[in-house]
């Protein structure tokens, strides 16, 4: 991990093009770890039986989670689908709920699915050169719909804290799936 002091100023390298840093850590998310969150399971115990894919991954520093403090770094997804839905990150809501985050995409095509815990759900188009702003309250997950590695720029509040539990047992409302060859936005069947 590196060591880098927080109350001084620093630099980072990040390709923004790849993505890739080589100053700061690499995290590497496979199939075998969001296993049930793709909606169709056998898909994914086939796919596990002859390999384990990196479905996403992404570049940080090891930040303070404190109040004050700026997080950022890179986050990478890429292309490819588990049965008809789309590679995507695990999503997550932030510990401490009132606390915005920004995307910038650098490179790929997706949807941002966000929803809050009342139900209200959006889902927003991912472009190169644009930045996305998800609000406060907003669990928030990318979804690469494009052939190319989805990679975005993210920066929030340090203190925010990541709460993967709520996603994982309920899921999402909505699901980013590919129908004749195009992405489509449907309900998802299995949300509890
Ligand atoms: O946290 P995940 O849903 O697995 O997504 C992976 C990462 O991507 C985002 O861009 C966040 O800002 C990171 O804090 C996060 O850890
Ligand atoms: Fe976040």
């Amino acid at each position: 991990m590196n060591n880098f002091n927080w109350d001084t100023s620093f630099l980072v390298d990040f390709d923004l093009h790849t993505g890739e840093s080589k100053t700061s850590e690499v995290t590497k998310r496979y199939l075998s770890q969001m296993k049930n969150m793709f909606s169709d399971t056998e898909a994914v115990e086939k796919i596990l039986e002859n390999e384990d894919p990196v479905i996403y991954e992404f570049h940080e520093l090891g930040f303070p989670e404190e109040a004050g403090h700026i997080a950022f770094g890179t986050s990478i997804v890429h292309p490819g689908t588990i049965g008809n839905e789309y590679y995507m990150t695990k999503g997550h809501f932030h510990t401490i709920l009132e606390t915005a985050e920004v995307y910038y995409t650098l490179s790929g095509e997706g949807y941002m699915v966000m929803e809050n815990p009342e139900g209200d759900t959006m889902e927003v188009p991912l472009r190169k050169g644009e930045v996305i702003y998800v609000p406060k309250r907003y669990a928030h997950r990318s979804v690469n719909t494009g052939n190319i590695p989805l990679v975005m720029f993210f920066s929030f509040g340090a203190e925010a804290g990541h709460d993967y539990g709520t996603i994982e047992t309920k899921g999402y409302h909505k699901l980013i799936v590919e129908e004749n060859g195009k992405s489509a936005i449907v309900d998802n069947p299995h949300w509890k």
